[in-house]
């Protein structure tokens, strides 16, 4: 079955290119937004004033603050907000669905109670509805740009897959599938952490070698996490996984690197987060995951580190200068073995 009608739950720029996306593919498209300012000129000028405005949108994405006209027979509903409000956003509307209605986190967070992922969310909100996740190395202002990009669509839901991938697939935009729902969203969220440390080694003028280090013992500290948590590491050689560990540590684009950056510069966490005006999911995804390497005794340096810089004001010069006094480790996790270091 085609996508006929979808539903983008969310005004920031990520939710606004999905919904470009889709209208673009021709599917009516029903953009919710609380702002009936934003939604005015979505649909008056096609423009996303204040997060996309340089970004001409196409004329058929429909804005609306109401929901149920967002949400009422769309046979996928892309969920966009931030990973704080999603319980609160979809519990509004998760009694009023139909089983067939598909629902899809592009939200790259963690719930804090539980330890639960964003799939895992609404799985419990609307537990007859399948369930997917779209993750990858996707900077929502590149994407508007029109310049090539690919993704990851993960769900156990085969019919979910593939009616995601014609749906968002066009010219510049490429859609992977992945069963592992767990290991996607998990990667989507980790990577987070690390576009902070990489900012950090950006603004103290660190050189490629230490950039490459940093990325490159990212990804084995994220796999030691994700594999204590019962994933799949191979999800992590992946777009979701090393790709968008690259980009995001890469580019000043990423608001996570941003807020890295500001750290690295002398700003103090507040400065560097208000200065954003938008969602840096990595600043508590820190705390959260911080908190669970110490419940399982999982050996995180790197986290441990930045949160010594953001939550106690540690220099972030001792973020990569702890990885040169740690515990000797393997090179790829897992190939040997520590019993043999
Ligand atoms: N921007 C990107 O490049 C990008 C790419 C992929 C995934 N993501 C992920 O998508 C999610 C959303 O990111 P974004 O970039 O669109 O964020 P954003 O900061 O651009 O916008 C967040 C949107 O959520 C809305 N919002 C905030 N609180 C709300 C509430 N209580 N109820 C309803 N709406 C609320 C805001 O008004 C805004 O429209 C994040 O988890 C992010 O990690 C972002
Ligand atoms: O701007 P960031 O740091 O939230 O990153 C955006 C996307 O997750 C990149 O894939």
């Amino acid at each position: 079955m085609k996508i006929n009608k979808a539903a983008v739950i969310g005004g920031g720029s990520f939710g606004t290119v999905v919904a470009n996306i889709l209208a673009d593919n021709e599917i009516e498209t029903w953009q919710w937004l609380r702002d009936a300012t934003i939604a005015e000129s979505i649909n008056t000028h096609q423009k996303n004033d204040k997060y996309l405005p340089d970004t001409p949108l196409n004329p058929a994405l429909n804005a609306t603050t109401e929901l149920d006209e967002a949400i009422q027979g769309a046979d996928v509903i892309f969920v966009s907000v931030p990973s704080r409000y999603v319980r609160e956003v979809v519990s509004s509307f998760a009694a009023k669905l139909m089983p067939q209605q598909a629902l899809v986190s592009t939200t790259k967070g963690i719930e804090p109670e539980r330890f639960l992922l964003m799939s895992q969310v609404l799985e419990e909100l609307c537990p007859a509805n399948p369930v997917g996740v779209l993750s990858g190395p996707n900077l929502a202002k590149e994407i508007a740009r029109r310049e090539l990009a690919a993704t990851v669509i993960a769900s156990k839901n085969s019919d979910l897959r593939r009616n995601v991938q014609s749906g968002l697939s066009c010219s510049y935009f490429r859609v992977y599938a992945s069963d592992d729902l767990y290991g996607v969203e998990l990667s989507g969220a980790l990577k987070n952490i690390y576009a902070i440390v990489s900012g950090f080694v950006a603004a103290l003028g660190m050189g490629e070698n230490s950039r490459s280090m940093i990325i490159t013992r990212s990804l084995a500290e994220m796999s030691r996490f994700a594999v204590a948590l019962g994933a799949n590491p191979l999800t992590f050689l992946g777009l979701a996984g090393v790709g968008d560990l690259v980009v995001t540590c890469s580019s000043p684009l990423s608001r996570n690197y941003r807020v890295g950056y500001a750290i690295g510069e002398g700003k103090t966490l507040d400065e560097a987060v208000n200065s954003l005006g938008e969602v840096a999911e990595g600043v508590n995804t820190l705390r959260y995951v911080r908190a669970k390497a110490a419940e399982l005794d999982i050996y995180m340096p790197l986290v441990m580190g930045a949160y010594e810089v953001l939550f106690n004001g540690a220099d972030p010069r001792l973020v990569a200068q702890g990885l040169m006094s740690g515990d000797h480790a393997s090179d790829v996790e897992f190939a040997l073995p520590r019993s043999e270091i």
